[in-house]
């Protein structure tokens, strides 16, 4: 394919992307994966340009853009050499017209670029959450030996982690073959490490989804004691299963919840926990490394709801944990309303319980937790706070 009719190529995936976004449709990983499935013809290094294109220009517009082309220009505002490929030839895209509008620039939608500033993160902050995230990788250690790993890593400030650069195709490694290594960011290895999780210890882990952090709680309980991994998506639970076979681990039970009614599936565990992990669900404004265009869907009146299921969460949580024992509050976002206002909030409604602030080798303290950023840590945005049953 010709560089213009990458162009085009990127614009018309990238309309997809805005459709979806708008209609709460498929992730642009997804509509990307698709949209080469029904175009054999191009190339690896065609597959990679366009890519790359779609996500500069996703990266590029703060606002949800009208059209992909519209959004593409607002890229080559600031790429001439991209805005020369607009030449109307054979599959490339037609001639930028005088005036033509372009999608806004920016980090995010005005009111969530409110939002972060008045959470304390700066521009330069700001436009970190939309950088390149890195690879970073757990070595599993309940599997005997130390792994072989592909070269290029570095070891990370969690305590099993390593870093490599994004290209690596860690899959393609014996190692994560042999799940003697995990794909799991610093950050989510580092919350992890906050539940402190020991073997004969009965942990649950609220939120599990397919199973991320569970996997690393149950390394660090060294397959001894009660690991409940309980989510109300039947399908992301599902997933955790195949994952827990790769990795050898074996004392995970899986617990699907009845949203609403979380505590009458876990009856007989109320007030016997030694910890519970809460990784509630969240905004994801921490993610946005990832899935840029998340930050185009993401409404008020969905933050809100997220902020109230985060705090009922928070409360069937904390009714699980055994005297003395602990709560583990985490959400992948930089929102104060999803991090330090929540930790706030519910130490004001259970005067029984109080902060026991996790010390991290990154992080810094954010009310009554600590908040990891991409800028200042290197990681996925996350809040995580703890607290003692007293
Ligand atoms: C941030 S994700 C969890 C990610 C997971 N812990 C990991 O490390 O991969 C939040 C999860 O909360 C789940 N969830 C939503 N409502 C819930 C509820 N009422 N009870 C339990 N889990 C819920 C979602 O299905 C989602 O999987």
């Amino acid at each position: 394919m010709t560089p213009a009719a990458r162009v085009q190529a990127a614009i018309e995936i990238l309309d997809l992307v805005i459709g979806a976004a708008r209609a709460n449709g498929a992730p642009a990983d997804r509509l990307i994966g698709d949209w080469f499935r029904a175009r054999r013809y191009a190339g690896g290094g065609d597959r990679r340009a366009i890519r790359e294109l779609a996500y500069r220009a996703i990266r590029a517009c703060g606002e949800i853009p009208e059209t992909g082309r519209a959004a593409m220009l607002q890229l080559a505002a600031g790429d001439p050499a991209i805005a020369a490929l607009f030449d109307g030839a054979r599959h490339a895209p037609e001639p930028i017209l005088p005036g033509e509008p372009m999608a806004s620039g920016g980090v995010a939608p005005a009111w969530l670029v409110q939002r972060l500033e008045a959470s304390g993160l700066d521009q330069a902050e700001a436009e970190a959450l939309l950088g390149r995230a890195p690879l970073d990788v757990r070595v599993n250690t309940l599997r005997p030996g130390v792994p072989s790993l592909p070269p290029g890593g570095e070891r990370t400030a969690a305590a099993n982690g390593w870093r490599f650069p994004p290209e690596t195709r860690i899959e393609q490694t014996t190692a994560y073959a042999q799940g003697a290594i995990e794909v799991q960011d610093t950050g989510s290895q580092l919350t992890c490490e906050v539940v402190a999780a020991r073997p004969g210890e009965t942990v649950i882990d609220l939120c599990a989804g397919a199973g991320g952090k569970t996997l690393a709680l149950a390394a660090a309980m060294e397959n001894a004691g009660t690991l409940l991994a309980c989510d109300a998506d039947r399908t992301r639970l599902s997933r955790l299963s195949p994952r827990a076979e790769r990795a050898g681990a074996t004392n995970i039970t899986t617990v699907l919840l009845d949203p609403g009614k979380e505590l009458e599936a876990l009856e007989r565990f109320r007030d016997g926990a030694d910890a519970v992990l809460v990784d509630a669900p969240c905004s994801g404004t921490g993610t946005w490394r990832r899935n840029p265009e998340a930050r185009w869907r993401l409404t008020e009146k969905q933050l809100a709801r997220y902020v109230a299921i985060q705090s009922r969460l928070l409360d069937v949580g904390a009714s699980l944990v055994r005297k003395g024992g602990r709560l583990v509050f985490v959400t992948c976002s930089l929102l104060d309303a999803e991090g330090a206002e929540q930790a706030q909030r519910f130490l004001e409604r259970h005067p029984g319980w109080t902060p026991a602030i996790p010390e991290l080798p990154l992080g810094r303290a954010r009310g009554p937790g600590i908040r990891l950023s991409p800028q200042h840590d290197g990681t996925d945005g996350f809040f995580v706070a703890r607290f003692v049953r007293l």
